[in-house]
């Protein structure tokens, strides 16, 4: 169809090195994410992929905005019936990926998961648009539909149903909080011989720093 070979860019604009890292990959996060923030050509720099492992032993990745993090961890929301949510029920774990493309960046992040506490997904949930609220409650997030009719109507009466009153959030839409166990930061740097600096959680306290081959 279409020869890609020769489809390349050479990563130079920066450096990862020891001397200059956060002994916290929390704090390192926060000085590459605040980075990416700033920059006005990434437009979602909160974007992250979510990969899971389903039944059939394959990993599956679709986008999900993060929402919040702290030292425990990273908070994004969705449907908990969902693909990703029923992955998430079986084996509470999941591989976070950010690539910010115009920093040459990328940090992959390995994590425990858990439900955030209702009343934390109650005030996010609310919080946010009110169509938003709406498209959270109408959609069976993941399942099979009959048509596109079936979620615009379910859409209209819910508008009218809730015109003047709160909208209540859907026992299966919260939040997760994956904290995290290991987190690679990634450089990309010139004839691919890339930064990459790990950080691995020993004895739920300290962080050992390694540097991994590119
Ligand atoms: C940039 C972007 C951000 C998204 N953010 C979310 C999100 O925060 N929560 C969510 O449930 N789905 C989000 N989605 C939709 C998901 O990618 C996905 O289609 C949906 O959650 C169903 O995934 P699943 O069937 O694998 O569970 C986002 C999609 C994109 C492209
Ligand atoms: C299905 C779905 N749920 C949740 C979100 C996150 O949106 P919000 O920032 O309104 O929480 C998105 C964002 O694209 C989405 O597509």
């Amino acid at each position: 169809m279409e020869n890609l070979h020769d489809k390349r860019k050479v990563y130079e604009k920066s450096q990862l090195i020891e001397s200059e890292i956060k002994q916290n990959p929390i704090e390192q996060f926060r000085d590459w994410f605040l980075e990416a923030s700033e920059n006005p050509n990434i437009s979602e720099a909160n974007a992250m992929a979510v990969s899971t492992v389903e039944e059939d032993g394959c990993p599956r990745t679709r986008m999900v905005l993060l929402k919040e993090y702290t030292f425990e961890g990273f908070i994004f929301y969705t449907n908990y019936d969902s693909r990703k949510g029923k992955s998430i029920e079986n084996t509470h774990k999941a591989c976070l990926h950010f690539f910010w493309p115009n920093l040459e960046r990328q940090i992959i992040i390995k994590a425990n998961l858990e439900r955030i506490a209702e009343n934390l997904s109650d005030g996010y949930f609310h919080s946010r648009p009110k169509g938003s609220q709406l498209g959270a409650v109408v959609s069976p997030q993941s399942q099979e539909i009959p048509n596109k009719e079936y979620l615009e109507q379910k859409l209209k009466q819910l508008e009218k149903e809730y015109e003047n009153s709160e909208i209540p959030r859907p026992e299966n839409w919260g939040g997760y909080i994956a904290k995290p166990y290991e987190i690679e930061f990634w450089q990309g740097r010139p004839n691919r011989l890339h930064d990459r600096i790990i950080y691995q959680l020993i004895d739920d306290l300290d962080w050992k720093i390694s540097r991994l081959a590119p």
